[in-house]
Order: structure tokens, then C-alpha cells, then sequence
């Protein structure tokens, strides 16, 4: 058993030969990795190997470079001596296969060496399973698909021959250049614009310099054209050159064992332009014979080699490349990359997009709550930008087409998500701004309204909602403002902020509505009270007419209008603070002097209700009755003329019935309301036939009322009439002097008698002491109250047995009076002439005037 440069593996005790390793640990791929095994099975190994030798995150900086060549030829050696890998070579003395199907390592790295691309050991580096060998015997299926595999994933393919193979057909691998010539053509026929070409490197292993190297790449040269020219090409490739596809280098080793000195020297040699990557000044162009014109010196990789597959998507394209092979489909290398680019970016895209959840998952789910999400604008940037920014830089590296249309799909994706949320955040911060402006001009207002404050308090209503208005559209501006995505015309707020300034237009419309209807109550309580006191005093002075002053509907109209004016003006001087339109103060001008009127009529109605109304007769009445024109209280003397006074005071009362009846000027006309008032506005929103000026609209009281109230007034008067004649009659039924001294006269005896008797003295004395008691403790008045009950009640009980009596005697009354009959005389005035001398009409009488 033998190991090459001191760590390799023998080929039975190799690790991973058996195609197993630990993943994360690379040393456990100290021999490589078995991509392709005997059995034509491709690793899963791949991306976990790549990952361990930390190539996956290289890009394009890297390459892949494949040997070719007979079994035993040692390959393993020469790709050992140039990377520093581990390949298995074979025992010496076995002479036997030790390379079974495709085996991949990364080149290790030169620490003599300073590496200016730092990129000296990002090579892939792969083994594969020698031809011709005894193994496969005729089965050349293996060594074919290898071959093109080789071809298909390599920038260089290194042509393993010895010197003395050039020249043979087998030997040199002729046969299968043939093959993998012929499969070339294929790979890129679907695109021939393509300018990749590969590297064919020959090392002429053995040579012992006898023949000069010129002479033999002039040899391989010729059978190489010689084979392309006998190749069937397909249609349009029929003129076309090797050298149109591949450049060729010649490379002589010395012989291994024999000159192993000079092996080492040449190997390094030729280590140094592998590692170094391209030469500055060489271009990719090959000379006219296809052998490259960078001679034996420079660069090896040549970027037009590349494959342009980015690093973390080679496993994938590789195993999609064996599988094509493998199930004898036509290997079409552009779409093979087309589908790799598919495959990765959406993989890719997967990882961004879960970046991106990650980020906008926690808003999604606030969003349903329809609230304002803070720092949406800023999280949205971020992850967007997070997302498309990975994905352009790790997508970016594959098929440009697939990249570009996958980014498309990716931003279309993500910004889809956007935008819901951005609508939504849209609609939360419009509803935000709506619902604080309404909530700070109404707190402004109720302020500004509060009790005690006056109706033109201290603010300018227009100010106010200017102000407010402005700081929510400023507040949602920036706020919407941080929602713009570059590029995504539906980030912009500018739609949604013209709706939101409608909005609040129409919110301030219907706040300033609103107060100007307040204001309209407020300044029609104000005419309420304000008109109250002075609608009182006339109607107390209601008789009143004078020529400057008019009647009591002269003045009350006066007082009425008065009020009413300074009531509009204090209303268009607040209408004009509240920037009210010229409609809108027409409107509430009107509407505050219509309610006015309504407030003037219920004063009206108030002061004309039965009770008030007859009460104030009654007083107008006494007054011209009662008193005397000084004003000084009558006391009526039989002598005077009562019935001629009653009569002037009752008819003089009764002619205010029909004045307060209506409301009418001093001049015979109604007021003018309807000027006063003015025209309706014409698109009032209330209706105007109901606050409109109605036919009846100046009548106090109906004629029914009137009639009722003039009997009600009548009877009134006559009762104090009846009062007035009373006291007449009682001061002329005065008890005569020289009745008290027949009284005396005739009671000598009976008086002498008690005050000689000490008894009825001593009684007499007791019943004086008793009657100083009661007046002293002022107790007349219950005493004579409880006598006279209990004399109604003894009249009462009679006057029930009586009609008892009578009615069980079945006798009609015959005597029933009318009474109202002769109650009155012509003149209306109630009949008092038989008071004291006709029992029967003084019960009459007595009746009318318990009656009232
Ligand atoms: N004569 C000669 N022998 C060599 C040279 N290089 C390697 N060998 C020997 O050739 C034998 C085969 O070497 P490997 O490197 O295993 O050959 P291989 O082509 O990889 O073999 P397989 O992988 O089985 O196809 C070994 O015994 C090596 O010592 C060389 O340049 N000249």
C-alpha cells in the first residue's frame, strides 16, 4: 500500500470510499467526495460538502477542472501534486482500478504561495474513473457519460496521455474525444450564439524528451482535426472548427519514478498557473490551429471557460446535468441552466420571502385589528429592501432572464403584501385623522360653549378648524409619506389625502352646522328672556293707548323688535367667526327672527292663558272701579252711584277682550312680519311651509274664548259689584240709638235682677272673665267658626228631614223659581231691591252669590 506526498489514503482503508462521511465536519472529506458512484448514483452529499468547504457562498469564484484519461495513467497523482488533494492512488504492485466513478475535492491551499485573487484554492477539482480499464471491459457506457458529464460541469478538462500513447487511437483516448466532441455539439445546439468553450489540457505524462512536446501536440493537433473533421455535425454546425469550441494546451511531465526531481519541478510548474488563475494581458482567443497562444506560461481559467453557475447552485445543476446524462436525454445546457436558475431562485426566493415574514408577519396580524401600525413605513422599507437585496445578490449570479423574471415575481409577491398593508394603514391613519380632528374642534367648541361663557366668547371658530384641520392632514402627510415604496405608484397617499381632506371639509361643514344651530338656541333663549319681563309689563298696562306710545300691541311689536334685532346682529357678527357662507347666515338670520316670533307668541299665549287673562280684567276692572280717578279706594254711600261706576268700569274692561284678541296695531293693521322677517331662504333644509307665517298667525284668542271669557269677566264684575252693594246695605242696617234705650227700658228689671243676685253677678262675671280669655288668646274667630259649622250642619240635617218628609208626601213643590229670572234688570246689572224685605229673593240672590 502506498500513499502519494505523505497523507493519502490507501484505496481499501480511504475514508469515503464507500461513499460515507460525516457532512459538517470536513475533514472527514480529507480523500474528497464521491459525487458519482460506480453505480452511476449522484450524491446528496453535494450542497453539505460545498457548505463544509465554505464554496458555497463563492460566487463565481471558483472553478472546476476534470481529468480524463486511461485507468492507471496516474491521474489521481497528477491532480494530487497540482491541488494538493487526496485522491487514491493506486498500489503499485496491484495494478488494479482505484478510482471508481466520479470523486470531487477542493484544492488546497498553497501557503508558499501568495494568491492576489484569493481565490487560488476555489477549485473544484474532479477524479474521474480512468477508461479503458479491465473493470468495464467493453461496456463503455460509464466512461462516455462521465466523459460528458466532465465536459458539461469543467472549465478545463486535463487530458491524461503518455508520451508513447500519442499517436495511438485507444490509447491516446481518441475514440472517446470522438464521443465527447460529437456530444459538444449537441450541448449548446439549442444556442449557438454561445461563445462558452472549454479547455482541453493535455499532460503528456513519461516524457523523456526524445520527442520535442511541439512535436507531439503537432500530432495530437492533427489527429484532433482529423477526428472533428470525420464528426457528423448537425445542421448549421456542419462548417464549424474545433477550435470554435475548444482551445488546446500541451503540457509535458517527466517521468514519475525515474526523474523525480524534475516530475516535482514541472508539476509545480504547472501548479503555479493553475493557482494564478489568468494572466493579466491574455485573452480568451486561441490561435488559428485552436492551441492557445499563452503557450507554457499564464493562466489556466479563463473567465469564458466559467460555466456561470454560482457556487451554492452547483450541486444542483450538477446532479440535473448527471440526470439528463443518465436517462440518455438530450443534454441541453442552456435550459439545463435555465431550469437551475428556476430551481435556485425560487429557493432563494423562499429564504428572502421568509426574511420577510419575519419582519412583516407581526404586522399582518395588527392589521386585522384596522388600528394604526406603528413604524409600518420603516419596517416595510427595511424588509423589502432586505429581501430583494438578497435576492439580487445571490439570484442575480444565474440565468439573467429567469433572475429578471423571478425578481419580478418576488417583488410582485412581496409588494402584494404590501400593499394590504399599506391600504389598510392608509384607511387607519385617514380614519386617525378624522376622528381627532373631530374630537379636538368638538372639545374646542364645548369649551368654547361652556356655561357662562358668552355668545361671543373669545374664538374665531375658522381659526380653530383651519388649525386643527392642517395638523391632521400635516400628521397624516408624514405619516403616509413614510409608506412610499420607489417605484410602487400605490404607495402614494396622494388619493387618499384628497379624500381625507374632503372629509374633514364636510366634518367642519357639519360641526359649524352644528354650532351655528346652537347658536341659533342660545341667542333664542336669550330673546326669551330678554323679551319676558317687558311682554309682562305691557300686558299689565294693557289699557294703556297713547299716541306716542301706541297700544299694547304697538308696544309689545316695539319691544318685540327691538330684541329681535340685536339678537340678529350678535348672530352675524358670531356667524362671522365661525366662517359661515353668506347662505348659511341668511338662513340662520331668518330662522332665529321665525323662532323669535315663536318665542313672542308663547310669551303671548302665556299672558292670555284663562287664569292670567281673567285676573288681569279683574285688576283692570277694580282699578276703575274700586278706586277713584286720584286713585284713592272708593266707599260707596247709598247716595252714590254704583250701578252707573260698575257699568262704566265693566264695558270699559270688556272693550280690552277684543284688543288682545288679535294682535293688531294702534293703526287698525298687523304687524308687518312678514317684512320683517324677509323672503325664506330657497333651499332651506327644514321645511318652510311650517315655520312659514300661517293665515291665523296674529290671533290671540278664538271668538269661542272670547265669548266664555266675557261671561267668565261678568260674572266677576258682578260679584264685586254685588260685594260694593253690600257694604251699602250694611251700614244703612245700623241699629238705632233709642233701640238701645227701649232696650234698657224694657231689661231694668231683669238687668237689677243679676246684679243683685250674687249668682248670676258672680256668672256674669265668669262669663266677662271667659270672654277676656278668648280675646286675649285671640280665639274668636275658631270659636265663631265652629258655631257656625255646627249651625250649617243643624240647617242642613233639617233641610234633609224636611225633603224627607215631602218627598214621602209625595207634594210637588210649587213655588220653583227660576234662577236666573229677574235676577238681572234690562241693563244687565244684577237686581238688589228686595235684599231685606222678600225672603224669596233674597235666597236667590244669596244663591247667585255663593254661586260665585
Ligand atoms: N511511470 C509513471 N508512473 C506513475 C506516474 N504517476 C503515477 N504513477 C504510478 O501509476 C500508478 C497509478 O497511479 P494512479 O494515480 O492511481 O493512476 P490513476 O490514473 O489515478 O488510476 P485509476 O484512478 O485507477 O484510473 C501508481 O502506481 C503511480 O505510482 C508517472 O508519471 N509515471
Amino acid at each position: 500500500m502506498s500513499v502519494d506526498r505523505g497523507g493519502g489514503h490507501n484505496r481499501s482503508g480511504s475514508i469515503g470510499r464507500n461513499g460515507t462521511h460525516t457532512k459538517d465536519d470536513s475533514s472527514s472529506y480529507s480523500s474528497g467526495l464521491q459525487v458519482i458512484d460506480e453505480n452511476k448514483e449522484f450524491t446528496a452529499e453535494l450542497p453539505a460538502y460545498l457548505t463544509a468547504q465554505k464554496l458555497i457562498t463563492a460566487g463565481f469564484s471558483y472553478h472546476v477542472v476534470a481529468v480524463f484519461g486511461s485507468q492507471s495513467t496516474g491521474k489521481s497523482t497528477l491532480l494530487n501534486h497540482l491541488f494538493g488533494t487526496q485522491f487514491s492512488v493506486m498500489d503499485e504492485q496491484a495494478r488494479r482500478q482505484t478510482t471508481k466513478g466520479i470523486w470531487m475535492s477542493r484544492a488546497v491551499e498553497d501557503t508558499k504561495r501568495s494568491d492576489p485573487r484569493g481565490m487560488g484554492n476555489n477549485i473544484l477539482v474532479m477524479d474521474v474513473e480512468g477508461t479503458d480499464g479491465r473493470e468495464r471491459g467493453e461496456d463503455q457506457d460509464f466512461e462516455r457519460k462521465s466523459a460528458l458529464f466532465a465536459l458539461a460541469t469543467s472549465e478545463v478538462l486535463i487530458v491524461n496521455i503518455w508520451e508513447h500513447q500519442v499517436g495511438l487511437y485507444q490509447g491516446a483516448n481518441m475514440g472517446l474525444l470522438k464521443t465527447v466532441f460529437e456530444v459538444n455539439l449537441g450541448l449548446f445546439l439549442k444556442d449557438k450564439s454561445t461563445t462558452h468553450r472549454s479547455l482541453l489540457f493535455f499532460v503528456i505524462r513519461d516524457h523523456i524528451g526524445h520527442t520535442p512536446l511541439q512535436n507531439l501536440s503537432n500530432t495530437l493537433m492533427q489527429d484532433l482535426n482529423r477526428i472533428w473533421s470525420s464528426l457528423s455535425k448537425p445542421p448549421g454546425l456542419e462548417d464549424s472548427r474545433i477550435s470554435d469550441f475548444f482551445d488546446f494546451e500541451f503540457v509535458a511531465l517527466p517521468h514519475k519514478i525515474l526523474q523525480p526531481e524534475r516530475f516535482v519541478e514541472e508539476t509545480q510548474k504547472l501548479q503555479k498557473r493553475f493557482r494564478e488563475g489568468i494572466s493579466p494581458g491574455v485573452d480568451a482567443t486561441s490561435g488559428s490551429n485552436g492551441v492557445s497562444q499563452r503557450g507554457g506560461g499564464g493562466g489556466v481559467f479563463l473567465p469564458v471557460y466559467h460555466r456561470r453557475i454560482p457556487a451554492d447552485g452547483f450541486p444542483h445543476y450538477a446532479s440535473g446535468v448527471w440526470t439528463q446524462i443518465v436517462t440518455n436525454k438530450d443534454l441541453d445546457l442552456p435550459s439545463q441552466q435555465e431550469l437551475l436558475a428556476q430551481y435556485r431562485c425560487d429557493e432563494i426566493a423562499a429564504t428572502c420571502t421568509a426574511g420577510f415574514n419575519q419582519i412583516m408577519s407581526p404586522f399582518e396580524e395588527q392589521a386585522k385589528t384596522g388600528r394604526v401600525l406603528e413604524g409600518l413605513g420603516s419596517a416595510m422599507g427595511g424588509a423589502l429592501s432586505e429581501a430583494m437585496g438578497g435576492f439580487e445578490e445571490s439570484g442575480g449570479r444565474y440565468h439573467k432572464g429567469v433572475f429578471e423574471r423571478k425578481r419580478e415575481d418576488l417583488r410582485e409577491n412581496l409588494e402584494g403584501r404590501l400593499r394590504g398593508l399599506v391600504v389598510g394603514q392608509f384607511s387607519a391613519l385617514s380614519k386617525r385623522a378624522v376622528q381627532e380632528f373631530t374630537e379636538e374642534v368638538t372639545s374646542i367648541l364645548k369649551v368654547a360653549n361652556a356655561p357662562g361663557r358668552s355668545t361671543s366668547s373669545n374664538y374665531d371658530f375658522a381659526v380653530v378648524v383651519g388649525q386643527t384641520r392642517d395638523k391632521a392632514v400635516d400628521r397624516f402627510t408624514t405619516e403616509a409619506s413614510e409608506l412610499r415604496i420607489p417605484g410602487a405608484e400605490w404607495s402614494d397617499h396622494e388619493n387618499e389625502l384628497t379624500s381625507l381632506q374632503i372629509a374633514l371639509d364636510e366634518i367642519a361643514a357639519r360641526l359649524r352646522g352644528e354650532e351655528m344651530k346652537r347658536l341659533v338656541a342660545r341667542l333664542e333663549k336669550a330673546i326669551r328672556i330678554k323679551l319676558a319681563e317687558p311682554v309682562e309689563l305691557e300686558f299689565r298696562r294693557m289699557e294703556d293707548d297713547s299716541k306716542e306710545k301706541g297700544n299694547l300691541w304697538d308696544r309689545v311689536w316695539k319691544v318685540w323688535t327691538e330684541t329681535v334685532g340685536e339678537g340678529v346682529e350678535g348672530f352675524l357678527t358670531r356667524a362671522g367667526s365661525l366662517n359661515a357662507t353668506e347662505k348659511e347666515r341668511d338662513i340662520g338670520a331668518w330662522k332665529l327672527r321665525r323662532k323669535a316670533w315663536g318665542v313672542l307668541k308663547a310669551k303671548i299665549e302665556e299672558e292670555v292663558m284663562e287664569g292670567n287673562i281673567l285676573l288681569k280684567l279683574r285688576e283692570s276692572f277694580e282699578d276703575r272701579f274700586r278706586y277713584d280717578e286720584q286713585g284713592v279706594p272708593r266707599v260707596w254711600k247709598p247716595t252714590d252711584p254704583i250701578e252707573q261706576t260698575y257699568t262704566t268700569a265693566r264695558e270699559a274692561t270688556l272693550k280690552l277682550i277684543p284688543l288682545i284678541s288679535r294682535i293688531r296695531l294702534s293703526s287698525g293693521a298687523e304687524p308687518p312680519l312678514a317684512e320683517f322677517l324677509g323672503d325664506p331662504p330657497s333651499d332651506f333644509e327644514e321645511d318652510v311651509d311650517e315655520m312659514g307665517i300661517a293665515k291665523d298667525e296674529f290671533e290671540v284668542i278664538g271668538e269661542a274664548k272670547q265669548v266664555d271669557l266675557s261671561t267668565r269677566f261678568k260674572r266677576m264684575a258682578d260679584a264685586v259689584f254685588v260685594e260694593a252693594k253690600r257694604s251699602t246695605v250694611s251700614s244703612v242696617a245700623e241699629i238705632p240709638i233709642f233701640f238701645w234705650g227701649l232696650l234698657l227700658a224694657l231689661g231694668w228689671n231683669e238687668l237689677w235682677a243679676i246684679l243683685r243676685s250674687p249668682v248670676y253677678f258672680i256668672f256674669l262675671l265668669l262669663c266677662g272673665a271667659a270672654a277676656y280669655v278668648v280675646y286675649t288668646l285671640n280665639l274668636w274667630g275658631p270659636i265663631l267658626r265652629i258655631t257656625n259649622a255646627m249651625g250649617q250642619q243643624a240647617i242642613d240635617i233639617g233641610k234633609e228631614r224636611l225633603r224627607d218628609i215631602v218627598a214621602d208626601q209625595n207634594v210637588a213643590h210649587p213655588e220653583a223659581v227660576d234662577r236666573t229670572k229677574g235676577v238681572y234688570d234690562d241693563s244687565g246689572i244684577i237686581k238688589l231691591q228686595t235684599l231685606d224685605s222678600e225672603g224669596r229673593r233674597r235666597t236667590g240672590i244669596k244663591q247667585e252669590d255663593d254661586d260665585e
